[in-house]
């Protein structure tokens, strides 16, 4: 899905990754459950398949790291928001750094490194080489970590190019690219319905064969017109 639009600078002081993972907490309590996991990935516009898969790596994963000092699993698997640093894992970029904050030198440093094609983003071979070059030796848990979140980013982000732009992948480390995705999909959703809404109007009106989405037809009906063209 095409995100355009610039996104807002990134403060280096706060725990940026607590805000990454705040649009999964849909009901706002500080905990995510995996249900709430699978919502917002069907929020941003990933299908049942993905989200559902989604859902259980994710909290099947990091929920026991986010719950320090605690025995036993909680077979629920919540993920405690105020000590998602401690879900981090290794051979990633290091725009995290150990406190969730932001670090913006590594954040310029991906795009100076790998994006040669086009200075503004990540080509899908430039993703693949960025992905690889943050590999620690043997680091596994990591390896699969990061290549799933890189690539997921880049499916869901990347433009009708297949550029994964500089501003999405800003936006994903501060969590406002997820509110934008809702944004984008609710605009799709109205304007589909206004398309709806014009063609039964345009029948109405004994003009459906004709109809064309315009915002002015030379017959004065807005929408439709009883001229191909
Ligand atoms: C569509 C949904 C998501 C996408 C596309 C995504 C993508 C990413 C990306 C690209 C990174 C940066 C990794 C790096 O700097 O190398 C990241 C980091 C992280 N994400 Fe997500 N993420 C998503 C959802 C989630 C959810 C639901 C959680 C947990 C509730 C989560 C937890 C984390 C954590 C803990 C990190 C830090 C990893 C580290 O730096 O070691 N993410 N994610
Ligand atoms: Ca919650």
């Amino acid at each position: 899905m095409p995100v355009e639009s610039a996104f807002k600078a990134i403060e280096s002081d706060e725990n940026v990754l607590q805000k990454h993972v705040a649009f999964f907490d849909r009901n706002n309590d500080g905990v995510i459950y995996p249900w709430e996991t699978f919502q917002g990935f069907r929020a941003i516009g990933s299908g049942i398949l993905l989200s559902s898969v989604a859902a259980l790596f994710i909290n099947m994963g990091l929920s026991g790291k986010t719950r320090p000092g605690k025995k036993f699993p909680n077979l629920l698997f919540p993920i405690e928001i105020q000590n998602i640093n401690m879900a981090k894992h290794g051979s990633d970029s290091g725009v995290y750094d150990t406190h969730g904050r932001f670090v913006p030198s590594k954040f310029e440093e991906i795009f100076e490194k790998y994006a040669r094609t086009n200075s503004d983003g990540l080509t899908a071979d430039e993703l693949n080489e960025f992905i690889k070059g943050n590999r620690e030796p043997k680091d596994y848990g990591g390896w699969i970590g990061g290549f799933t979140e890189w690539k997921i980013l880049y499916y869901l982000g990347k433009d009708e190019k297949g550029l994964l732009k500089k501003d999405v992948v800003r936006g994903v480390y501060d969590g406002s690219l997820f509110h934008k995705m809702v944004e984008e999909k609710e605009k799709a959703k109205a304007s589909k319905k206004k398309h709806i809404d014009k063609t039964l109007n345009c029948r109405l009106l004994g003009s459906e064969k004709n109809f064309r989405r315009r915002p002015k037809a030379a017959d004065g009906v807005k929408g439709c017109s009883r001229h191909e063209w």
